[in-house]
């Protein structure tokens, strides 16, 4: 069967390194989303996000799509579609209100993956290091998404796998044995 691992979580959770770390080290494609928000530094139209105008992300189809501190996110069948097309493991990185979503649409082809971190004060001190501009932080931070995003889901207890996220090298153990299982299941 094939899988779409979906990477949730609060900002700064490390969901973006994840997915990267799944592409170099097991060739597991991140399927690319939707969003209207401004690029940050570096990145690069058709690689992080499709960008979007307003107008233009209306005219999408999507499989799921939410407003995030302000800016709109969505993905498609169509991206999900083209990954599987190629590969029997994929990615995608989501907030919990979407993965709530895949969870229901995608039953037991969806394997969520709840990042966490042990203090929440390390997430600002991430962001800052990421470069992020610091009113884009204050707006993130304050917003409901934000704060919603911190805990696991009702819905998604007993269905994700919680990784908290505060030693990289901890982290790359657990996501090493997750693709191994996955790719067993598989077979
Ligand atoms: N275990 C870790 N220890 C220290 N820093 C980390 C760890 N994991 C990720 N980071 C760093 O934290 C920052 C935020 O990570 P990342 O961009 O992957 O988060 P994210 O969850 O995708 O955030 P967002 O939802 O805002 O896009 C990055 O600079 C990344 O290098
Ligand atoms: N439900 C969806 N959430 C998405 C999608 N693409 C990204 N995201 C999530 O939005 C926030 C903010 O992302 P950022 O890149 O601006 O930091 C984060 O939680 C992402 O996981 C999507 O298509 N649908």
């Amino acid at each position: 069967m094939k899988h779409v691992i979906v990477i949730t979580g609060a900002t700064g959770t490390g969901k973006t390194t994840v997915s990267t770390y799944l592409k170099t080290k097991f060739q597991i494609p991140r399927i690319i989303t939707h969003t209207t928000r401004p690029m940050r530094p570096g990145e690069k139209d058709g690689v992080d996000y499709y960008f979007e105008t307003d107008a233009s992300f209306a005219s999408n189809h999507y499989l799921e799509s939410v407003t995030y501190a302000g800016y709109q996110y969505g993905s498609s069948y169509e991206g999900l579609q083209r990954a599987f097309e190629k590969n029997d493991l994929v990615s995608i990185v989501l907030d919990t209100k979407g993965a709530e979503t895949y969870v229901r649409e995608l039953k037991e082809q969806a394997f969520i993956l709840f990042l966490t971190v042990g203090q929440s004060v390390i997430l600002h001190e991430r962001l800052r290091d990421r470069g992020d501009q610091l009113e884009m932080i204050q707006s993130r931070i304050k917003s409901k998404e934000y704060s919603r995003d911190l805990t696991l889901p009702a819905d998604l207890k007993g269905v994700a796998t919680v990784i908290q996220n505060d030693h990289w090298g901890n982290t790359q153990e657990k996501l090493d044995t997750i693709v191994t299982q996955l790719r067993a299941s598989a077979l």
